[in-house]
C-alpha cells in the first residue's frame, strides 16, 4: 500500500513541531496538520510564554520602589502596559515557530483540524491524506469544573486573561495549582485584588509540603488564600459575579469582577476521530507504552495528550522519542524519574522527583534528607532574599531521589542537582566541585557537604578519624 506521507503530525505545538521537524531532517515526508493559523500551541500562545513575560512584568512592577503608593489609575495604566509587553514578547517568539521554517525543511503544512477516518486515513478539512505512521500531539485544554452558573459567569481561563486589556477590579482564581499561583500572583501585583480558592488542604499539592506550606505562607502575603474550599456555585449580576464556595464545611460567598479558572486540564482528543482509528483512551487520555505508541503500533502521540507530564520540557522530549522510535525503527524508551519541573511564583519552586513524603514511603530508613536555609547562605543573605529553603533526599549511598527548593532563582540554581542526577552521580560528588562565591548555587554545595558531615561526623567513622588523627599525625 503506498501512502501521501511517511509521517503524518497532529498538532504543531511543542511536541508536534518536535516531530515535524526531527522527522523532515532525518527525511521522511512529513505532513503537519494544525488547526489554528500560527503554529505554536498552548506553550507559545496561551501558556509558558505569555505567563512567564506576565509574570516579569508584574515583577518588575512589585520591585519598584513606589510599589506601595500607586494609584488605581497608575495600576490601570501599568496593566495595560504589562499585557502589550506579553503581546510583543509572543510576537517575536512566534518568528521560532514560524510556518515558512517548517516549510523550508520540506514539510507540507495543513491549516485545518485532523479527524480519522480510518487508521490511515486522516480527513484535514476538506481534504484527506493518508499516513504510514501517525504521530497524535494535540496538547490540552482548560479543564471546567462543573459548577452551577459558572458558564454563564463569563470566565476566564488561560485561553483569555492574556487578551485582557483592561485591568479588573478584582479576581476570584479557581485552583490554587501551577497555573492559579503563577497567575493569581502576577495579577495581585498588577493592582488586582485576588482571591484563590483551593480544594485541597493546600495550595501547590503535588510540592514537597513543607516547601509548599512555606510559598503559601509568603503568597498570602499578597493575595487571599482560602484552602480546603470548593467553588460551588456563580451567579452573575451586573458586571460581577458571585461566587458560593464551601470552606471546611461552611458556606460563604465572595464578590469579584471576574473568575479565572485553573482547575486542572483535559487532554484535546474529542474531535480525532480515534473510535475510526481503533485507538484506546485511558481516564480521558491517549494510552500510550513506554516508546509511546498506541494500541495502534503505527500511531505514536506525544506531549499533553497522552496524560504522562503536562510540561513543555516532556512534550520536546517526548517528541525526540518519538522520531527515533517512528522515523528510525528504534525502541526507545520515555522515562520520568529524571525530569524536573518549576513553579514560576516569586520566589520559585523547583521541584525534582519524589517530595519527602513520596521518599520516606518508598526508601523508609535508607532516606536521607538534607536541607540549608536560603538564610545560613552569604549570598542571600547579602541580597536580603532569606526566605527559603533548599531539601535533597538521597538513598544511604547519596543517590538523588528527590529534590526541592524555594527561593529567588531556585528554578536556575538548582538545575545542578538535576543534572548530577541525570550523569548519574551522587549528590556528594557537587561537594567536590569548586563553586564560585558567592554565586547562588553555592548553597547547592553546602547542602551536598551535609552529606560528609552525616557521613564522617555523624557515625563511627568520627571516632576513628579522631583516633588516626590523635595517634598518627
Ligand atoms: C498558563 C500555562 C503556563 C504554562 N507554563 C509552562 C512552563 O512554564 N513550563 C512548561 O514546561 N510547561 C508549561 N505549561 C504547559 C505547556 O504549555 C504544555 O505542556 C505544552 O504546551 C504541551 O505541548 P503539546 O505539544 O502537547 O500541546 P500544545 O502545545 O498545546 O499543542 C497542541 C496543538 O494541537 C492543535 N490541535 C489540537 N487538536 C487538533 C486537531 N484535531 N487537529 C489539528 N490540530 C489540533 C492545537 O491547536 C495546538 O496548537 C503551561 C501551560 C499553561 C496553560
Ligand atoms: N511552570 C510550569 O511548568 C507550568 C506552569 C503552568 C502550568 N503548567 C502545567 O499545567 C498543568 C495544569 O496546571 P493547573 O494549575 O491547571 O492544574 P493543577 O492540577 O496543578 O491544579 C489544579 C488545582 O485546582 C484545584 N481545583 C479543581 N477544581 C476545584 C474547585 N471546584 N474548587 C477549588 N479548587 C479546585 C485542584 O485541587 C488543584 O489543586 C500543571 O500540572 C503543569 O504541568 C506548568
Amino acid at each position: 500500500m503506498t501512502f501521501d506521507y511517511q509521517i503524518a503530525v497532529i498538532g504543531g505545538g511543542s511536541g508536534g513541531l518536535t516531530v515535524a521537524a526531527g522527522a523532515a531532517s532525518f527525511g521522511a515526508k512529513v505532513a503537519l496538520i494544525e488547526r489554528k493559523t500560527e503554529l505554536g500551541g498552548d506553550c507559545l500562545h496561551y501558556g509558558c510564554m505569555p505567563s512567564k513575560a506576565l509574570i516579569q512584568a508584574a515583577k518588575e512592577v512589585k520591585e519598584s520602589a513606589k510599589y506601595a503608593e500607586w494609584t488605581e489609575d497608575e495600576y490601570k495604566k501599568l496593566f495595560k502596559s504589562a499585557m502589550e509587553r506579553v503581546a510583543d514578547a509572543l510576537q517575536d517568539v512566534q518568528e521560532h515557530d514560524s510556518k515558512d521554517r517548517f516549510i523550508n525543511l520540506g514539510i507540507d503544512i495543513y491549516e485545518a483540524e485532523g479527524t480519522f477516518l480510518d487508521e490511515h486515513t486522516l480527513q484535514v478539512g476538506e481534504k484527506t491524506i493518508t499516513a504510514k505512521r501517525f504521530v497524535i500531539a494535540t496538547g490540552s485544554s482548560p479543564a471546567i469544573p462543573p459548577i452551577d452558573g459558572l458558564e454563564e459567569g463569563d470566565y476566564l481561563t488561560n485561553e483569555t486573561i492574556f487578551s485582557l486589556n483592561q485591568k479588573p477590579s478584582s479576581m476570584v482564581v479557581i485552583g490554587g495549582g501551577v497555573i492559579g499561583v503563577e497567575l493569581a500572583q502576577a495579577m495581585s501585583r498588577l493592582g488586582v485584588d485576588v482571591t484563590m480558592i483551593e480544594g485541597s488542604e493546600q495550595i501547590l499539592s503535588k510540592e514537597d509540603k513543607e516547601i509548599a506550606s512555606l510559598s503559601q505562607r509568603l503568597l498570602s502575603e499578597e493575595l487571599n488564600i482560602l484552602t480546603n474550599a470548593k467553588a460551588e456555585r456563580v451567579e452573575k449580576n451586573g458586571d460581577q459575579v458571585h461566587i458560593h464556595y464551601k470552606k471546611d464545611g461552611a458556606q460563604n460567598s465572595i464578590t469579584a469582577d471576574t473568575i479565572l479558572v485553573a482547575a486542572g486540564r483535559k487532554a484535546n482528543i474529542g474531535s480525532l476521530g480515534l473510535d475510526k482509528a481503533g485507538i484506546v483512551t485511558e481516564k480521558g487520555s491517549i494510552q500510550v507504552d513506554a516508546t509511546l505508541r498506541t494500541n495502534k503500533k503505527h500511531i505514536y502521540a506525544v506531549g499533553d495528550c497522552n496524560g504522562s507530564m503536562p510540561f513543555t520540557h516532556v512534550a520536546g522530549m517526548e517528541g525526540k522519542i518519538a522520531v527515533s522510535n517512528a522515523v528510525l525503527g528504534l525502541s526507545r524508551k520515555a522515562s520520568y524519574e529524571k525530569i524536573p519541573w518549576v513553579v514560576y511564583s516569586n520566589p520559585e519552586i523547583y521541584h525534582l522527583g519524589l517530595t519527602e513524603e513520596e521518599a520516606q514511603e518508598k526508601y523508609g530508613e535508607d532516606l536521607l534528607t538534607f536541607k540549608t536555609k536560603l538564610a545560613d547562605n552569604d549570598r542571600f543573605m547579602a541580597e536580603r532574599k532569606k526566605e527559603g529553603l533548599v531539601k535533597v533526599l538521597t538513598t544511604d549511598r547519596g543517590k538523588i531521589v528527590g529534590a526541592h527548593a524555594i527561593g529567588e532563582g531556585a528554578g536556575e540554581w538548582m538545575q545542578e542537582v538535576g543534572t548530577v542526577q541525570a550523569l548519574n552521580k551522587k549528590f556528594q560528588s557537587i561537594s567536590n566541585v569548586v563553586h564560585p562565591y558567592p554565586a547562588k548555587n553555592n548553597v547547592v554545595s553546602q547542602t551536598a557537604d551535609l552529606y560528609w558531615r552525616e557521613k564522617l561526623f555523624g557515625s563511627k567513622w568520627n571516632d576513628l578519624i579522631r583516633w588516626y588523627v590523635k595517634k598518627w599525625r
